[in-house]
């Protein structure tokens, strides 16, 4: 038995805010979690703190799976983003405990390594498609085999995933949340120029995805799909609120284009009948926000039989924890597809030290024991958390849209 004798959260903002549980064991072994809601972070600090680590102590840290369903079916309350970020965290401290305890790196305890490397996806934006195709080259010249285009659209003075920092993007960037404009008209005019340019300037050996971010209708989806088949993308992401799954099947009836979803989803039941239904292509579900590692297992377990293949979330919201246990998690499933990474903040990454690594292109996540991610008290202290919103989204006569 490994006895759980102490966790604790820690808040910190090297940048931006993360949440971080630590779980301890009476040996001395610790494992880390994320805990990171983008925006409403201390929702799920105080869920941990006050209803999860009170159960926690005294149990031991190897029964993963009665720990979940204990978290899971013992709040009697099941689903939603915050209760799911909060059994990941646990679920990831603990998978990190086990693979610390047996001395493996976690993908082995995962039933060990499925491919060499994880291959991910960098973000190239700008605010016009020439600066946009620039980035890009940027980011095929260091080796990135996959892509994800964002530009500007002309007459919108923002647009999402646009930035001035080149190699990340953070979108939760006001103390309120600050207010964007959306015209899909506008938009809609601009993306088939984007790839076209895209593909005439970087060739047809890598991978273009681009993320709509729910801003669509379905019918309006298919017509994008459709308008960007000539140029082949690995994906289309998002293209409409998945809130109403039936939806997919009118974008399906209109184009060939692949389809991802699922960052936002928190559970397998959210992505149960999208998969079934073939309706998607990429399921973006992801440890920090789907219930940790065992619980994704079981999604990428259904989607395997329907021949649905992974690309899981990896914005900047999602810590080094995260990304240390999505790359084991990448390298160990049948059906991975692509896995997203906007790099951290070089504060972040001294905060959380960590021994996954980029190389031509693929995340390995290291051969260190557990998940192979630390975190730096004394440092994190350094970093009081800052309240920070994520913008919305209003159609140029005020009407709120999605954003
Ligand atoms: O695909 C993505 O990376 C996104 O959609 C994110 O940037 C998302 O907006 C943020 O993670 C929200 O916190
Ligand atoms: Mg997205």
């Amino acid at each position: 038995m490994l006895k759980i004798k102490d966790a604790r959260v820690v808040v910190t903002c090297p940048g931006r805010n993360f949440v971080t549980l630590r779980i301890e064991t009476a040996d001395g072994l610790y494992g880390l979690g994320d805990a990171t809601l983008n925006g409403r972070e201390l929702a799920v600090v105080s869920y941990l703190a006050d209803h999860v680590i009170p159960c926690l102590i005294g149990r031991d840290a190897h029964q993963i799976e009665d720990i979940w369903q204990y978290l899971y079916k013992g709040a009697y309350w099941r689903r939603g983003p915050v209760t799911m970020s909060a059994i990941a965290a646990v679920d990831m401290a603990l998978w990190d405990i086990k693979a610390k305890a047996a001395g493996m790196p976690l993908y082995q305890l995962l039933g060990g390594a499925c491919r060499s490397g994880v291959m991910v996806y960098g973000h190239a934006n700008g605010q016009t498609i020439e600066e946009t195709v620039e980035e890009a080259r940027k980011y095929q010249a260091m080796g990135y085999k996959a892509i994800r285009l964002q530009s500007g659209v002309p007459g919108l003075p923002s647009t999402y995933g646009v930035s001035g920092d080149k190699m990340f993007y953070e979108p939760a960037d006001g103390a309120l949340p600050t207010e964007n404009v959306w015209s899909t008209a506008k938009y809609l005019r601009t993306v088939p120029k984007l790839f076209e340019a895209a593909r005439l300037a970087l060739g047809n050996d890598v991978h273009l995805l681009h993320d709509v971010h729910h801003r669509l209708t379905p019918i309006e989806a298919g017509r994008l799909g459709g308008s960007l088949e000539p140029y082949r993308p690995f994906w289309l992401e998002d293209p409409t609120p998945a809130e109403n799954q039936e939806a997919f099947r009118l974008i399906r009836q209109h184009t060939t284009t692949p389809l991802a979803v699922g960052e936002v989803f928190n559970s397998i039941w959210d992505a149960k009948d999208l998969i079934q239904n073939q309706l998607i292509d990429y399921i973006r579900a992801t440890v920090v926000h789907a219930g940790g590692i065992t619980h994704l297992r079981r999604i990428a377990n259904l989607a395997e039989l329907y021949q649905v293949r992974t690309g899981c979330h990896g914005a900047t919201d999602l810590s080094p924890v995260t990304m240390a246990a999505a790359l084991h998690f990448d390298l160990s499933i049948p059906n991975f597809g692509v896995q997203e990474y906007m790099r951290h903040t070089a504060e972040t990454d001294a905060v959380f030290p960590h021994a996954y690594s980029f190389k031509d292109g693929y995340l390995h996540p290291g051969d260190a024991p557990g998940l192979g991610v630390d975190l730096d008290e004394a440092l994190a202290a350094r970093y009081p958390y800052r309240r920070a919103y994520l913008p919305v989204n209003r159609l140029e006569d005020g009407t709120l849209h999605n954003w």
